[in-house]
């Protein structure tokens, strides 16, 4: 099943053009999309999960359109918004049966199989009795992948998963999503550029509601091969540094800034070839040099 986006656009009451001329095209797997806060990535997602009208444009899911059959989209949707409620004091397992009779599952034995195999499968069901709004933020969003599994979903949607998740947590999570894009659509939208890095072969980029970049994450690091370049400096050189190249990150290293810049022709000065990473091309992309 392929999901196919054209044209799609939406401007909000308040003027924001939230998503301008998408084309997308994502097939069987992990998708990553990255942008920073406001590109328009929930824009999108909500408007794939059916739960916002765009302005214009099509989407198809396979035989389906998206925008009109969405009654057809929703029975084939895993949503895994970047916040969702649950009802205090009560446990995994009768959450995830009343989620399921909303589903439409109401043979209690089906039913129950579907619950205890999605509860193990999210390395839950040792605390399957436990009040969910008990849980850790782990916990917690291991559960909400649960609950978008009910009913086998074809197209998996995720916003913004890991964040507060601590490296462990974050891990498991990481395992059962790259478990599940082996078989089907998984769509991880996050400004967390390592979360693409490690689960996602292909990958777009947004900024203002505009698609910046879709491809192979391998691609993308093409884009910038042996253009960076870093270097340790003084804070007080920052502001210099700054005038006169192109510096697209700056981070603490060992308490001093360590700097990459972007630039065509290499650089001497102390500066040293970067190996390039995702962050770099974000940046870039961002800030239109490639
Ligand atoms: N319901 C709304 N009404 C008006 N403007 C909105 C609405 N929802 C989002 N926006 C605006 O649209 C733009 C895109 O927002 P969106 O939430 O889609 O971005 P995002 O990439 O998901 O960001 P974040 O990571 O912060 O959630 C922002 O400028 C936002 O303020």
């Amino acid at each position: 099943m392929i999901l196919t986006i054209t044209q799609l656009n939406k401007q909000y009451a308040n003027g924001v053009h939230a998503l301008k001329d998408i084309n997308l095209t994502i097939e069987k797997g992990m998708f990553g999309l990255l942008g920073p806060n406001g590109a328009g990535k929930s824009s999108l997602m909500r408007t794939l999960a059916t739960l916002q009208e765009a302005d214009s444009g099509t989407i198809t899911l396979g035989e389906i359109n998206v925008l009109k059959e969405k009654d057809e989209v929703r029975k084939i949707l895993g949503y895994l918004p970047q916040e969702f409620g649950v009802y205090p004091r009560t446990s995994a397992t009768d959450l995830l049966h009343h989620l399921a009779v909303l589903k439409g599952f109401d043979q209690k034995k089906e039913r129950t199989e579907m619950v205890d195999y999605l509860l193990q499968k999210v390395n839950l069901y040792e605390h399957r009795k436990k009040a969910v709004s008990s849980y850790s933020g782990g916990m917690r969003q291991r559960f909400g992948i649960a609950q978008c599994l009910i009913g086998s979903p074809k197209l998996v949607i995720v916003d913004e998963p890991t964040a507060g998740l601590d490296p462990g947590e974050r891990n498991r999570f990481y395992n059962i999503l790259s478990e599940i894009g082996e078989q089907v659509i998984v769509i991880l939208s996050t400004h967390i550029v390592q979360d693409v890095r490690e689960l996602c072969t292909n990958m777009a980029i947004m900024d203002k509601g505009m698609l910046l970049y879709s491809g192979t994450t391998d691609n993308a690091l093409d884009l910038i091969k042996g253009k960076i370049f870093e270097k340790r400096v003084d804070k007080a050189e920052l502001p210099q540094y700054q005038e006169e190249f192109q510096i697209i990150s700056n981070k603490l290293v060992g308490g001093k800034p360590q700097i990459h810049v972007f630039s065509e022709s290499s650089l001497n000065n102390g500066f040293i070839k970067a190996e390039e990473t995702l962050e770099d091309v974000f940046f870039a992309k961002l800030n239109q040099l490639i």
